[in-house]
């Protein structure tokens, strides 16, 4: 059947790679293809997040039940020019970290303790690099530093900042100025105010020449790890390297506040809603509800597959929504078979995952025993598959009304 999807122009913000979708493609394609060097990614994650007022630190605090910085890892990990992303933590939060790189499947992720500055704990993660006979540090021509409480980053900005990098020395993402910039006196009047256009806000992903930040770090003065806060001044000030500055898109904000997390958590849902696949069954009814269904979810970016195993497989991992219609007397047979293919690509490990089973009813309606018994069995499946993170819900429509199955979930 001919795959259909809606244009990606106007997506939201892909956080952690949730959906691959056209732009992003290109931009893999784009990445393998231009990337011919090694890469590796310090994720700075040592802080105590003070202005965050939370007695976990930011990037440990979880977004739908799972950690800020599994998002930031996954953002590195699902792009494959990436090889290694050193993540750099507290001593005492080395254990938590271990456990979320299990629990996400982060494989790319190699622990290191933090210092008790940005600055130091960014030079212990590229130091993981030098002289490393481990096979998972390799020493890499570009590394990028990302500050872990940035969970936004798209793949064509790192392309970008990662070639600039590797042309230039060194690359940052800048963004314009909200507010304009004043100095103060001792005193705490205004001195004098910076004229706002000629200025730009530093933000995340950095890239650097490994050998150049390496240098520049050996060459810091304490003053400089103990205040300083700008990693492309130090490859100025002490390699002479003037860093290439590329504009990056608005959501390259970093998580300081609580209201950070709150806005983190309302992108992060509006990507997860973003998207549909729309899965039909054998029959003609099916496939033409399904490309209904598909242009009347004209807000969503939606495929519409056939049932054939391997075309479900390439699109599972896409998103997080599924619509399975299928004809009336087929039972909810197929339910964990899908289940059983998201555990196989390790996708219900991240996300919830939402099911709409649609039953089409286009014999006589059901005598009211096997329906009961129908109910019954969908609603012991919704309660199992919801161990796995998966929520099911369920549709019958027949030749006169719609039957909404309740779910397990609404129940309990
Ligand atoms: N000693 C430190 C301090 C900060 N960071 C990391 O640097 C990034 C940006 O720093 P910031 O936003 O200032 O984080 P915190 O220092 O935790 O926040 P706060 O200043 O509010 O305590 C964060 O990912 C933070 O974990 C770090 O690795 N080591
Ligand atoms: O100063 P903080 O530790 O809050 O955050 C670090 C930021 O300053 C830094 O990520 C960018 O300015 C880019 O250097």
């Amino acid at each position: 059947m001919q795959q259909e999807r809606c244009s990606s122009s106007d997506r939201p913000l892909d956080p952690g790679g949730l959906l691959s979708c056209d732009a992003e493609r290109s931009a893999a394609r784009l990445g393998c293809a231009a990337v011919d060097f090694p890469v590796a990614v310090v994720l700075p994650a040592g802080g105590s997040g003070e202005r965050m007022g939370l007695p976990t630190p930011k990037q440990f605090c979880t977004i739908l039940n799972r950690p800020l910085i599994s998002y930031t890892i996954q953002a590195f990990e699902r792009l494959s020019w990436i090889v290694t992303v050193v993540v750099v933590v507290a001593t005492e939060n080395h254990d938590l970290m271990l456990n979320i790189a299990r629990k996400y499947n982060h494989t790319k992720v190699k622990v290191v303790h933090g210092g008790t500055t940005r600055h130091r704990s960014i030079f212990n993660g590229l130091q993981a690099f030098s002289n490393t006979t481990d096979s998972l540090t390799p020493k890499p021509k570009v590394v990028i530093i990302h500050d872990a409480v940035r969970p936004f980053v798209e793949e064509d900005l790192l392309l970008k900042i990662t070639l600039a990098a590797k042309e230039q020395g060194a690359s940052g993402a800048i963004r314009p100025l909200v507010s304009t910039v004043i100095a103060t006196t001792s005193e705490g009047y205004l001195d004098h105010s910076l004229e706002r256009a000629k200025y730009r806000a530093s933000e995340m992903p950095q890239g650097f020449l490994y050998d150049i930040i390496f240098q520049a770090y050996q060459q810091c003065s304490e003053f400089d790890f103990e205040f300083g806060t700008e990693c492309l001044h130090l490859a100025l000030q002490y390699c002479g390297t003037n860093a290439k500055l590329i504009e990056g898109p608005p959501t390259l904000w970093k998580v300081t506040y609580k209201r950070d997390l709150a806005a983190a958590e309302a992108i992060i849902k509006e990507t997860l809603s973003m998207s549909a696949c729309i899965i039909a069954g054998a029959g003609a009814e099916a496939v033409e509800l399904a490309k209904m269904l598909q242009k009347n979810l004209n807000m969503m970016e939606t495929d519409v597959i056939s049932c054939a195993k391997e075309s479900n497989t390439e699109y599972l991992s896409k998103t997080q929504n599924f619509i399975h219609i299928s004809m009336s007397g087929s039972n909810f047979s197929g339910v964990p078979e899908m289940v059983k293919r998201f555990e196989d690509i390790g996708h219900t490990r991240l996300y919830p995952l939402v099911v709409v089973w649609v039953q089409l009813n286009m014999t006589k309606q059901s005598v009211d025993s096997q329906k009961t018994d129908e109910l019954t069995a969908f609603m012991g499946l919704a309660s199992e598959v919801i161990q796995g993170n998966v929520l099911l819900y369920g549709i019958e429509i027949n030749h006169s009304k719609v039957i909404f199955l309740m779910s397990y979930h609404y129940i309990c």
